[in-house]
């Protein structure tokens, strides 16, 4: 079966219990990923779960984010990719409640390794964060590892 290039549109979920984007993970983003001309978009809220101090919003919960924003890529290419490196700019306080946009492109490919890059906006359009991230291709046997009891949370609108 040959591979063709996502259209635009709503890309599916890694798998149900992912921390990004598994719409069964009672303590995740539930982000869902857009492609739009080639960048992955997602149009996240971050609430009172992900403070840190005060109604604003803890630098690990935006590093989940990106984390899982950056992990479509593999979508862009028709196959599997994890995080080798990640790396953030917090800009600006991202405050609890408030809509941030994600953009998220994938600048080049060298042979495994895919190198991306994302930029967070508030609703005015100002810059909240940007990050870079090593993300390099593996095979499925990369996920082979110990499963969850719930394997029945696996289904075929999901990859893994
Ligand atoms: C179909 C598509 C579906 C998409 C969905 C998929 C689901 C995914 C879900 C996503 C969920 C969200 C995302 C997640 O949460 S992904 C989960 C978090 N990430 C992980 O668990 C990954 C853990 N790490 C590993 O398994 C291994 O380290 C991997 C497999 C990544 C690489 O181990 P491997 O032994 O294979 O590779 P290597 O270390 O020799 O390196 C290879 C090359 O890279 C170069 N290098 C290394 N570091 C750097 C650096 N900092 N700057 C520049 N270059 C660097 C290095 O020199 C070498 O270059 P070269 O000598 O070859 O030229």
């Amino acid at each position: 079966m040959t591979w063709e290039p996502p259209h635009d549109g709503p890309l599916p979920q890694h798998h149900h219990n992912c921390l990004g984007c598994g719409d069964r993970n009672p303590h995740g983003h539930h982000l869902q990923v857009r492609l739009e001309g080639g960048a992955l978009h997602a149009r996240h809220t971050f609430d009172e779960r992900h403070a840190g101090a005060p109604g604003i919003t803890h630098g690990g919960a935006i590093a989940t984010v990106l984390d899982d924003v950056f992990g479509f890529a593999g979508y862009l290419i028709g196959q599997p990719a994890v995080t080798r490196s990640l790396s953030i700019d917090y800009d600006r306080p991202v405050p609890v409640g408030a809509i941030c946009d994600i953009t998220a492109r994938l600048e080049r490919r060298e042979d495994r390794k895919l190198f991306l890059t994302a930029e967070g906006v508030d609703a005015s359009g100002a810059r909240l964060f940007t990050a870079r991230a090593l993300f390099l291709v593996v095979d499925l046997q990369h996920f082979h590892g110990p499963r969850p009891p719930d394997s029945s949370a696996r289904s075929s609108r999901t990859l893994l």
